[in-house]
């Protein structure tokens, strides 16, 4: 089903924005290995637990009751739907998916979080940034953010420069055609007036900023794009509401593994101490499962929330939730999970002979 939409969403868009979503850095290994990693793994069941069917909810710092799904932030919306991020945000509120909505969004904060309470007075949408070096342009997103009434911020630490996308550099696909304003930039310190300001990425970032942007905000705020340990381990003991595992879906550094081989161990490191959620290569609820196992409490979808929303709009993007939060109930009940934390690491092995390999 999933493939179908994406066959669909192939069909639809301009194939340079199809680049774009699809897309990663370099020769796209990550990206590969992102879904080849989780190819790699199987599934141990528990039997004769008496688990009843499972409680799919998971607690999280700014979502108290959200499902084990989340809408990772992807940019520029309108270019896959014309309702875009209005319509991803109603569609992840009646799937009781957490949305993050992409600083980089083509929709205002404040309309996507109205969109998906229109919806659920109680939805929960969190605010993805990447930390701003011009003085007071943070400051002024994080009040954006607080007014339209999200319940987390998400900064991104994984893009101290923009990724090189291959395909992006062969389109020649540097900027938004006519139409579509990356809405939360206009009005900003330092905007052309009329004009969004542009985002900057900045190698000059560090733990300090993230301090200064905690001190600035009651909100929670979690870590996006963590795949060392000690950065894991850093983001405890500097207050962050949790980390994001992610390799930004492989399209910064190239180089790095899949998200969910650095997952057990940033789990590990954390000891449970901040709650560690994961993205990259999520496609099956089988995938899902895994990522739990592992010691995620939830995890994030990216470029299949925009193949429903390039396919057919908000339906398609209630359908790929639909169908991934369905497959995850189905595969965590075979797996005699009472819920979504009652799964052990030693439930996912490798594929292949050597996986039985520690009960031999
Ligand atoms: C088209 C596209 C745009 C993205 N834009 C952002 C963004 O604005 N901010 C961000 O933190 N991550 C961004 N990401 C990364 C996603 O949040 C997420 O890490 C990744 O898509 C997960 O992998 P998946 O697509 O395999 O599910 C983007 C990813 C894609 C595919
Ligand atoms: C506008 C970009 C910075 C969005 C992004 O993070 C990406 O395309 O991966």
């Amino acid at each position: 089903m999933l493939g179908e939409l994406r066959e669909k969403a192939r069909a639809r868009l301009d194939p340079v924005h199809w680049d774009y979503f699809e897309g990663g850095a370099g020769a796209e290994t990550a990206l590969a290995e992102n879904l080849r990693a989780f190819a790699r793994l199987a599934l141990l069941p528990r039997v004769l637990r008496g688990a009843g069917p499972p409680d799919l909810a998971v607690r999280l710092p700014g979502a108290p009751a959200a499902g084990p799904v989340f809408v990772a932030p992807t940019a520029f919306h309108t270019l896959a739907h014309p309702e875009g991020e209005r319509a991803t945000a109603r569609a992840a509120a009646a799937a009781d998916a957490v949305m993050v909505t992409s600083m980089a969004a083509t929709t205002a904060v404040a309309d996507v979080a109205a969109a998906a309470r229109e919806v659920r007075a109680d939805a929960a949408v969190w605010f993805q940034m990447y930390l701003q070096p011009r003085a007071g342009v943070t400051e002024a997103l994080v009040r954006r953010a607080e007014q339209a009434g999200c319940t987390a911020l998400v900064v991104t630490a994984d893009s101290p420069v923009f990724g090189r996308h291959s395909r992006d550099d062969r389109n020649d696909f540097h900027r938004l055609p006519p139409g579509h304003v990356t809405q939360n930039m206009l009005g900003l310190p330092g905007a052309p007036p009329g004009r969004p300001l542009d985002i900057a990425m900045s190698p000059e970032l560090s733990w300090a900023d993230l301090r200064r942007l905690r001190a600035a905000t009651g909100l929670p705020v979690w870590v996006k794009g963590v795949l060392h340990p000690a950065d894991a381990r850093l983001a405890a003991d500097e207050g962050a509401a949790g980390v994001i595992v992610s390799n930004h879906g492989g399209r910064q550094l190239d180089a790095v593994p899949a998200a969910v081989e650095a997952l057990p161990a940033v789990a590990e490191a954390v000891g449970g101490r901040i709650p560690v959620l994961l993205d990259g290569g999520v496609r099956s609820g089988a995938d899902v499962v895994a990522a739990l196992a592992l010691g995620a409490a939830a995890v994030g979808v990216g470029r299949p929330v925009l193949w429903g929303l390039a396919a057919s709009g908000e339906a398609g993007v209630a359908q790929v939730l639909a169908e991934l939060t369905g497959q995850a109930r189905h595969v965590l009940t075979l797996c005699g999970a009472r819920d979504c934390r009652d799964l052990t690491p030693d439930q996912v092995v490798p594929r292949g002979p050597e996986g039985m390999r520690r009960w031999r």
